[in-house]
């Protein structure tokens, strides 16, 4: 055959797993995860090639180590999506010669503790319909077979964290011509889904296990947060490209554990009700009933890092 494998990957992915830890005190905690593993290394190649399947670690093992795993290792190790997606990666490169490199990803299923009369419920938890969070560990040898040296680059997000206000957002004065049917808004209602993705610093896995993986998550959040509804610098909201990149550099700064952050933003269109036809005026400042749009939305992009990379773990 004359065709030549570019890239190859194999494994298991929507492993649900969902791990339980019971206090004696009866507080116990969940984590609900689907976890994807992918495995690479030349020596899979004769399998695609070939029909050969002596290396092939199937996949229904690999979602059994998966298991053996969330069982077996310490809670601390299991209970962020960073550190069990590290630990299942590192597992794959040192139990298996050939896999020269092993990716993990796992999406969080989050679950919200009931409360009853102000008190926190010690096993009952609710599916809100909040923002799912994500990471993705990739460990690559870097003399295979050899495990002595494995590298790991992780990131980690969230995304749909759905927000909207109802002032203090603008878009004016952008680019005129015959297709610019948009009036200027100097005050308009904004919403998006925030989709938010970091990548971290460490890569190695000694530098990975001191990382606080929970706070990074739970800043990087409420930054975000915290920039689009608190920041009343008028330049911030002029558009959401503006705020994407002031919701990135508090992130940066709050934060030396991380490299870069990159955000998509939906603009969910909200516009005012033309309703001059009945004599009612409901637009610019006169705006109160509105047609929130869902297709097309803007959608605004952008991968924000330091100016130096001086700053290191
Ligand atoms: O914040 C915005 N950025 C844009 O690029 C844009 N384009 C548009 O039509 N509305 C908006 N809003």
């Amino acid at each position: 055959m004359s065709s030549a494998i570019k890239s190859q990957a194999y494994g298991k992915a929507r492993v649900r797993v969902l791990r339980v830890v019971r206090h004696p005190d009866g507080w116990q905690e969940l984590v609900d995860y689907s976890v994807r593993v992918l495995l690479s290394g030349d020596q899979f190649e004769s399998s695609y090639t070939a029909g050969d399947n002596r290396l092939v670690v199937a996949t229904d093992s690999q979602k059994n180590i998966v298991y053996y795993l969330a069982k077996t290792l310490d809670a601390d190790k299991v209970m962020t999506p960073e550190r069990f997606a590290a630990e299942i990666a590192e597992f794959m490169v040192k139990k298996y010669d050939h896999v020269t490199s092993a990716q993990v990803h796992i999406t969080t299923r989050p679950w919200e503790r009931q409360q009853y009369g102000g008190r926190h419920h010690p096993h009952a938890f609710t599916r809100e319909g909040k923002e799912t969070r994500w990471a993705e560990v990739v460990a690559t040898k870097l003399n295979p077979p050899s495990a002595a040296a494995v590298t790991f680059a992780a990131t980690a997000g969230f995304y749909d964290l759905e927000i909207l206000k109802t002032t203090n957002s603008s878009f004016v004065d952008f680019y005129r011509d015959e297709f610019a049917t948009l009036p200027d808004m100097a005050d308009r209602i904004v919403s998006t889904n925030v989709d938010c993705k970091w990548r971290y610093v460490a890569t190695s896995k000694a530098a990975l296990d001191q990382v606080n993986f929970g706070a990074v998550y739970a800043g990087v959040k409420s930054n975000s947060l915290d920039t689009f509804s608190n920041d009343t610098r008028a330049f911030v909201h002029a558009s959401v490209q503006t705020t994407l990149y002031m919701m990135a550099d508090r992130c940066l700064k709050a934060f030396s554990e991380i490299d870069d952050v990159y955000y998509a933003l939906p603009n969910n269109h909200v516009f005012p009700v033309d309703l001059s036809p009945f004599g009612l005026k409901n637009l610019q400042e006169h705006a109160t009933v509105y047609n929130p749009i869902r297709d097309p939305s803007g959608y605004i992009t952008g991968t924000i890092s330091r100016k130096s990379t001086a700053s290191k773990l």
